[in-house]
């Protein structure tokens, strides 16, 4: 059976243990690395699983998984660097951290060690994540197949060469948070039109959901499903040339930029030292 060792229990580590458990792997089968007692606790608690250091969890571990901040990547892979790995097993090491690429573990962990990068998004908290994988230099065809069937568990998968990572992260990555805001702004316009915010917020996450399915079923792309809602003269018409007037489009546009940008610097080391990817 494959073991899982989590590092970091914040948000996108408890997405994925939380995907997994509800996905069907055995509780023993995941074990955590989380700094902050506190926060390791209330994670092993919620799920079951045990809560130990970084070096017991990576040790008996056949995919260890690294969903810690950036900054906190390279003190991460210290720590693993003091475990004993690639013993008895091949072990893969999946790196969630946005911008951070697969060669800046590579360093201190053994030599041909497979590092696969992936990005996912929160979503896998209810089992509908996109997970994008990226292989690293080591990282052969059985070991991305290894983390897609993991992943699978908790979502949809991708593969993408890692040169496209830093844009993925600005699409799926970060993507939620462009669908909450809007929905943040659609509950508020409700309630400024009368509605109660219990019943803005039923109208406007049952009209996400409902819209994400037909783009999900449907033949249609997201213009023509636009297009079927659009009356001539009518109400969306009105709404629609209201959102273009003032720049939506190309808020969008400028917003995934500057999301890739970031993802981009956050991959430069805190010493700055420029790395090739
Ligand atoms: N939140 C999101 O939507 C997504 C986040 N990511 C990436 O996932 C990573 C984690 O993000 P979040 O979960 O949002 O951050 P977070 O701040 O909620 O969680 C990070 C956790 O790592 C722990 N940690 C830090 N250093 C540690 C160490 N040395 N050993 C053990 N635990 C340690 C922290 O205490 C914290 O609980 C980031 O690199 C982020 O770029 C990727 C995709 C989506
Ligand atoms: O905001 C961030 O940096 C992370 C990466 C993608 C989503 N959250």
């Amino acid at each position: 059976m494959t073991r899982i060792a989590v590092i970091g229990g914040g948000r996108i580590g408890e997405a994925l243990i939380a995907g997994l458990i509800e996905g069907g792997l055995p509780t023993g089968s995941v074990v955590l690395a989380e700094k902050h007692p506190a926060r390791a606790e209330a994670v092993a608690t919620q799920f079951g699983i045990r809560a130990t250091s970084v070096v017991d969890a990576v040790e008996g571990a056949d995919v260890i998984v690294v969903a810690v901040k950036p900054d906190d990547v390279d003190s991460v892979v210290t720590q693993m660097s003091k475990a004993e790995l690639n013993g008895e097993r091949e072990q893969i090491v999946v790196s969630m951290a946005a911008g951070v690429p697969a060669s800046r573990y590579e360093p201190k962990l053994p030599a041909g060690i497979p590092i696969v990068r992936v990005m996912p998004n929160t979503p896998m908290l209810v089992g509908e994540a996109m997970s994008v994988l990226a292989p690293g230099r080591h990282a052969r065809s059985e070991h991305i197949e290894a983390v897609r069937k993991l992943l699978g568990t908790v979502g949809r998968t991708a593969v993408v060469a890692e040169d496209k990572i830093d844009a993925v992260t600005a699409v799926s990555g970060s993507g939620p948070a462009y669908f909450f805001l809007m929905a943040e702004a659609m509950v508020d316009a409700a309630v400024g039109l009368g509605l109660t915010r219990e019943t803005a917020t039923t109208l406007v996450t049952q009209t996400m959901v409902g819209s994400a399915a037909m783009l999900d079923r449907s033949d249609e792309s997201a213009t023509e499903l636009r297009a079927g809602v659009t009356s001539p003269g009518g109400t969306t018409a009105a709404a629609l040339a209201e959102l273009e007037r003032r720049g939506f489009r190309a808020a969008v546009l400028d917003a995934v930029e500057a999301a890739k940008a970031r993802s981009v610097a956050l991959g430069i080391p805190p010493d700055g030292t420029p790395l090739l990817g």
